[in-house]
Protein backbone atom coordinates (compact mmCIF):
# COMPACT_ATOMS: atom_id res chain seq x y z
CA UNK A 1 0.00 0.00 0.00
CA UNK A 2 1.11 3.54 -0.95
CA UNK A 3 0.32 6.56 1.33
CA UNK A 4 0.68 10.51 1.40
CA UNK A 5 -0.33 13.54 3.22
CA UNK A 6 -1.35 17.05 2.77
CA UNK A 7 -2.35 19.54 4.89
CA UNK A 8 -4.68 21.86 5.30
CA UNK A 9 -4.75 25.39 3.15
CA UNK A 10 -6.04 28.65 4.13
CA UNK A 11 -7.49 30.47 0.75
CA UNK A 12 -5.15 33.39 1.75
CA UNK A 13 -2.01 31.42 1.13
CA UNK A 14 -3.75 29.61 -1.48
CA UNK A 15 -4.29 32.72 -3.52
CA UNK A 16 -0.16 33.50 -3.61
CA UNK A 17 0.26 29.88 -5.08
CA UNK A 18 2.01 29.39 -8.07
CA UNK A 19 0.25 26.14 -10.95
CA UNK A 20 2.70 24.22 -9.15
CA UNK A 21 1.80 24.76 -5.86
CA UNK A 22 -1.57 24.63 -6.70
CA UNK A 23 -0.95 21.16 -7.86
CA UNK A 24 1.10 19.76 -4.98
CA UNK A 25 -1.54 20.75 -2.32
CA UNK A 26 -4.93 20.02 -4.10
CA UNK A 27 -4.19 17.36 -7.74
CA UNK A 28 -4.24 13.82 -6.85
CA UNK A 29 -2.14 12.60 -10.14
CA UNK A 30 -2.03 8.86 -9.30
CA UNK A 31 -5.55 7.60 -8.11
CA UNK A 32 -4.71 3.67 -9.55
CA UNK A 33 -1.46 1.85 -9.88
CA UNK A 34 -1.81 -1.76 -11.05
CA UNK A 35 -1.65 -4.38 -8.16
CA UNK A 36 -1.69 -1.62 -5.85
CA UNK A 37 -3.76 0.44 -3.17
CA UNK A 38 -2.71 4.36 -3.53
CA UNK A 39 -4.20 6.79 -0.99
CA UNK A 40 -4.37 10.16 -0.08
CA UNK A 41 -4.87 11.22 3.98
CA UNK A 42 -5.89 14.94 3.92
CA UNK A 43 -6.44 16.60 6.88
CA UNK A 44 -9.44 18.29 5.20
CA UNK A 45 -12.08 16.86 7.54
CA UNK A 46 -9.26 13.91 7.51
CA UNK A 47 -10.85 12.39 4.39
CA UNK A 48 -8.54 9.82 2.38
CA UNK A 49 -9.03 9.50 -1.55
CA UNK A 50 -7.57 6.56 -3.08
CA UNK A 51 -7.62 3.60 -5.50
CA UNK A 52 -7.41 -0.07 -5.63
CA UNK A 53 -6.46 -2.25 -9.08
CA UNK A 54 -6.48 -5.72 -8.04
CA UNK A 55 -4.93 -7.37 -11.57
CA UNK A 56 -3.58 -10.63 -10.90
CA UNK A 57 -3.43 -10.41 -6.91
CA UNK A 58 -5.77 -10.25 -4.16
CA UNK A 59 -5.10 -6.79 -2.46
CA UNK A 60 -5.77 -6.02 0.97
CA UNK A 61 -6.61 -2.87 2.87
CA UNK A 62 -4.09 -2.41 5.58
CA UNK A 63 -4.32 0.19 8.37
CA UNK A 64 -1.62 3.14 6.74
CA UNK A 65 0.56 4.63 9.20
CA UNK A 66 -1.28 7.57 10.22
CA UNK A 67 -4.42 6.20 11.18
CA UNK A 68 -2.48 4.19 14.14
CA UNK A 69 -5.12 1.80 13.98
CA UNK A 70 -4.84 -2.10 14.48
CA UNK A 71 -6.97 -1.86 11.08
CA UNK A 72 -8.14 0.43 8.80
CA UNK A 73 -11.96 0.68 9.22
CA UNK A 74 -11.05 0.50 13.06
CA UNK A 75 -12.59 4.20 13.42
CA UNK A 76 -13.91 5.05 10.22
CA UNK A 77 -16.64 4.17 7.41
CA UNK A 78 -15.29 4.00 3.35
CA UNK A 79 -17.07 4.22 -0.03
CA UNK A 80 -16.29 2.31 -3.05
CA UNK A 81 -17.05 2.53 -6.26
CA UNK A 82 -15.64 0.39 -9.28
CA UNK A 83 -14.60 2.11 -12.33
CA UNK A 84 -13.31 -0.47 -14.24
CA UNK A 85 -14.16 -4.07 -15.05
CA UNK A 86 -16.19 -6.39 -12.53
CA UNK A 87 -14.44 -7.10 -9.32
CA UNK A 88 -15.27 -8.35 -5.75
CA UNK A 89 -14.69 -6.63 -2.62
CA UNK A 90 -15.20 -9.26 0.07
CA UNK A 91 -15.76 -7.70 4.13
CA UNK A 92 -15.39 -9.63 6.63
CA UNK A 93 -15.77 -12.86 4.65
CA UNK A 94 -18.89 -11.69 2.64
CA UNK A 95 -18.80 -11.58 -1.38
CA UNK A 96 -19.60 -8.43 -2.69
CA UNK A 97 -18.95 -8.46 -6.91
CA UNK A 98 -19.75 -4.78 -8.22
CA UNK A 99 -19.78 -4.11 -11.54
CA UNK A 100 -18.47 -1.01 -13.55
CA UNK A 101 -20.59 2.11 -11.90
CA UNK A 102 -21.36 0.37 -8.94
CA UNK A 103 -21.14 1.41 -5.21
CA UNK A 104 -20.55 -0.49 -1.91
CA UNK A 105 -20.54 1.27 1.55
CA UNK A 106 -18.47 -0.61 4.22
CA UNK A 107 -18.96 0.50 7.74
CA UNK A 108 -17.08 0.98 10.97
CA UNK A 109 -15.64 -2.15 12.46
CA UNK A 110 -15.10 -4.34 9.87
CA UNK A 111 -12.31 -5.70 10.33
CA UNK A 112 -10.57 -7.72 6.62
CA UNK A 113 -11.37 -5.47 3.16
CA UNK A 114 -9.77 -7.59 0.28
CA UNK A 115 -9.92 -6.82 -3.36
CA UNK A 116 -10.04 -8.64 -6.53
CA UNK A 117 -10.94 -8.32 -10.74
CA UNK A 118 -12.90 -11.45 -12.14
CA UNK A 119 -10.65 -11.03 -15.36
CA UNK A 120 -7.04 -9.60 -15.65
CA UNK A 121 -7.73 -8.19 -19.03
CA UNK A 122 -10.01 -6.38 -17.70
CA UNK A 123 -9.19 -5.10 -14.29
CA UNK A 124 -11.60 -3.91 -11.85
CA UNK A 125 -10.69 -0.48 -10.58
CA UNK A 126 -12.07 0.82 -7.19
CA UNK A 127 -12.19 4.33 -6.26
CA UNK A 128 -12.09 4.73 -2.23
CA UNK A 129 -12.89 7.41 -0.40
CA UNK A 130 -13.17 7.12 3.90
CA UNK A 131 -13.78 9.34 6.71
CA UNK A 132 -13.63 9.26 10.36
CA UNK A 133 -17.18 7.03 12.15
CA UNK A 134 -18.06 7.63 15.43
CA UNK A 135 -21.44 4.97 14.26
CA UNK A 136 -21.69 0.97 12.87
CA UNK A 137 -23.73 1.39 10.36
CA UNK A 138 -24.52 -1.74 7.81
CA UNK A 139 -23.00 -2.68 4.97
CA UNK A 140 -24.87 -2.10 1.64
CA UNK A 141 -24.55 -2.53 -2.01
CA UNK A 142 -25.53 0.62 -4.28
CA UNK A 143 -25.92 0.18 -8.38
CA UNK A 144 -27.13 3.01 -10.57
CA UNK A 145 -30.58 1.86 -10.66
CA UNK A 146 -31.20 2.39 -6.48
CA UNK A 147 -29.42 5.84 -6.90
CA UNK A 148 -31.55 9.03 -6.54
CA UNK A 149 -31.41 10.36 -10.06
CA UNK A 150 -31.22 14.41 -11.16
CA UNK A 151 -31.35 16.16 -14.25
CA UNK A 152 -29.40 19.41 -14.49
CA UNK A 153 -29.08 21.80 -16.85
CA UNK A 154 -29.89 21.92 -20.19
CA UNK A 155 -27.38 21.97 -23.95
CA UNK A 156 -28.29 25.32 -24.09
CA UNK A 157 -25.74 26.03 -21.46
CA UNK A 158 -23.75 23.19 -22.12
CA UNK A 159 -23.78 21.60 -18.67
CA UNK A 160 -27.04 18.72 -19.52
CA UNK A 161 -26.00 16.07 -16.60
CA UNK A 162 -27.12 13.82 -14.51
CA UNK A 163 -26.75 13.34 -11.05
CA UNK A 164 -26.48 9.71 -9.44
CA UNK A 165 -26.64 10.02 -5.32
CA UNK A 166 -25.15 6.66 -4.54
CA UNK A 167 -23.74 6.66 -0.84
CA UNK A 168 -26.41 9.62 0.34
CA UNK A 169 -28.22 9.54 3.48
CA UNK A 170 -32.00 8.85 1.55
CA UNK A 171 -30.21 5.77 -0.29
CA UNK A 172 -27.70 4.27 2.85
CA UNK A 173 -27.18 5.29 6.41
CA UNK A 174 -23.36 6.92 6.57
CA UNK A 175 -21.75 8.91 9.77
CA UNK A 176 -20.68 11.77 7.34
CA UNK A 177 -19.63 10.11 4.26
CA UNK A 178 -21.73 11.06 0.84
CA UNK A 179 -20.89 10.06 -2.56
CA UNK A 180 -22.46 10.15 -5.88
CA UNK A 181 -21.36 10.44 -10.08
CA UNK A 182 -23.02 12.67 -12.29
CA UNK A 183 -22.46 11.77 -16.02
CA UNK A 184 -22.35 14.59 -18.69
CA UNK A 185 -24.51 14.31 -21.44
CA UNK A 186 -23.36 14.32 -24.85
CA UNK A 187 -21.87 17.68 -26.00
CA UNK A 188 -22.20 18.98 -22.37
CA UNK A 189 -18.74 20.35 -20.86
CA UNK A 190 -19.81 21.94 -17.32
CA UNK A 191 -20.04 20.57 -14.18
CA UNK A 192 -21.19 22.16 -11.00
CA UNK A 193 -22.13 25.58 -13.27
CA UNK A 194 -22.97 27.42 -11.95
CA UNK A 195 -21.46 26.95 -8.86
CA UNK A 196 -21.60 26.55 -5.36
CA UNK A 197 -19.56 26.52 -1.86
CA UNK A 198 -20.91 24.59 1.03
CA UNK A 199 -19.06 25.40 4.26
CA UNK A 200 -20.12 22.74 6.07
CA UNK A 201 -18.10 19.97 3.53
CA UNK A 202 -15.26 19.86 2.01
CA UNK A 203 -15.54 17.48 -1.24
CA UNK A 204 -12.95 15.76 -3.46
CA UNK A 205 -14.09 15.22 -7.51
CA UNK A 206 -12.62 11.97 -9.54
CA UNK A 207 -12.65 12.23 -13.07
CA UNK A 208 -13.29 9.56 -15.28
CA UNK A 209 -14.58 7.93 -18.77
CA UNK A 210 -12.56 11.39 -20.45
CA UNK A 211 -11.18 10.20 -23.57
CA UNK A 212 -6.53 9.94 -23.08
CA UNK A 213 -5.96 12.87 -25.30
CA UNK A 214 -8.60 15.02 -23.47
CA UNK A 215 -8.79 17.55 -20.42
CA UNK A 216 -10.58 19.19 -17.88
CA UNK A 217 -9.72 22.95 -16.52
CA UNK A 218 -11.20 22.57 -12.76
CA UNK A 219 -12.15 25.56 -11.40
CA UNK A 220 -11.21 26.16 -7.26
CA UNK A 221 -10.64 29.47 -5.02
CA UNK A 222 -13.02 31.62 -3.89
CA UNK A 223 -15.45 33.06 -6.33
CA UNK A 224 -13.72 36.07 -6.14
CA UNK A 225 -9.77 34.92 -6.51
CA UNK A 226 -10.98 31.64 -8.65
CA UNK A 227 -7.81 29.34 -10.04
CA UNK A 228 -7.83 26.52 -12.32
CA UNK A 229 -6.01 23.15 -12.58
CA UNK A 230 -6.05 20.83 -15.84
CA UNK A 231 -6.31 17.23 -15.23
CA UNK A 232 -6.52 13.94 -17.04
CA UNK A 233 -8.35 10.98 -16.98
CA UNK A 234 -8.30 9.09 -13.08
CA UNK A 235 -7.32 12.01 -11.31
CA UNK A 236 -8.66 13.59 -8.09
CA UNK A 237 -8.80 17.14 -6.56
CA UNK A 238 -9.54 18.29 -2.90
CA UNK A 239 -12.02 21.53 -2.74
CA UNK A 240 -11.41 22.77 0.61
CA UNK A 241 -14.63 24.40 2.23
CA UNK A 242 -13.97 27.78 1.01
CA UNK A 243 -13.57 26.46 -2.61
CA UNK A 244 -15.58 26.74 -5.71
CA UNK A 245 -15.70 22.88 -7.51
CA UNK A 246 -16.47 23.37 -11.01
CA UNK A 247 -15.38 22.56 -14.16
CA UNK A 248 -15.53 22.58 -17.87
CA UNK A 249 -13.75 19.25 -20.38
CA UNK A 250 -12.45 19.50 -23.90
CA UNK A 251 -14.86 16.46 -24.09
CA UNK A 252 -17.85 15.14 -22.55
CA UNK A 253 -17.19 12.82 -19.03
CA UNK A 254 -17.85 11.37 -15.56
CA UNK A 255 -16.87 12.10 -12.44
CA UNK A 256 -17.23 10.76 -8.73
CA UNK A 257 -17.81 13.19 -5.97
CA UNK A 258 -17.50 12.76 -2.15
CA UNK A 259 -17.75 14.91 1.20
CA UNK A 260 -17.71 15.11 4.58
CA UNK A 261 -18.11 17.30 7.53
CA UNK A 262 -20.65 18.93 9.64
CA UNK A 263 -24.15 17.84 7.75
CA UNK A 264 -25.63 14.78 5.57
CA UNK A 265 -27.54 17.97 3.58
CA UNK A 266 -26.68 17.60 -0.27
CA UNK A 267 -28.97 20.84 -0.92
CA UNK A 268 -27.14 22.64 1.79
CA UNK A 269 -25.17 24.53 -0.40
CA UNK A 270 -24.18 28.61 -1.06
CA UNK A 271 -24.67 29.13 -4.87
CA UNK A 272 -22.50 31.35 -6.68
CA UNK A 273 -24.20 33.54 -9.68
CA UNK A 274 -22.52 32.98 -12.59
CA UNK A 275 -21.65 37.16 -12.90
CA UNK A 276 -19.66 37.14 -9.61
CA UNK A 277 -16.99 34.89 -10.80
CA UNK A 278 -13.70 36.69 -11.06
O1 LIG B 1 -22.59 18.58 -11.53
C1 LIG B 1 -22.90 18.93 -10.39
O2 LIG B 1 -23.56 19.96 -10.15
C2 LIG B 1 -22.43 18.11 -9.25
O3 LIG B 1 -22.16 16.95 -9.42
C3 LIG B 1 -22.31 18.77 -7.93
C4 LIG B 1 -21.77 17.85 -6.84
O4 LIG B 1 -22.69 16.85 -6.58
C5 LIG B 1 -21.45 18.66 -5.62
O5 LIG B 1 -20.61 19.50 -5.69
C6 LIG B 1 -22.19 18.40 -4.39
O6 LIG B 1 -21.84 19.32 -3.39
ZN1 LIG C 1 -20.22 20.65 -3.84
Amino acid sequence: MKHESRYSVHPADAKKYDTQQLREQFLIEKIFEDEEICLTYSHEDRYITGGAKPVYNTLELQPIDPLKADYFLERRELGIVNVGGKGIVMADGDTYTLDFKEALYLGRGVKNVTFKSIDSSAPAAFYLNSTPAHKTFPTKKVTSEEAERVELGSPETSNHRIINKLLVNSVVDTCQLQMGMTELKSGSVWNTMPGHVHDRRMEVYFYFELPEDQAICHFMGQKEESRHIWMHNHQAVISPVWSMHSGAGTSSYTFIWGMAGENLDYDDMDKIAITDLR
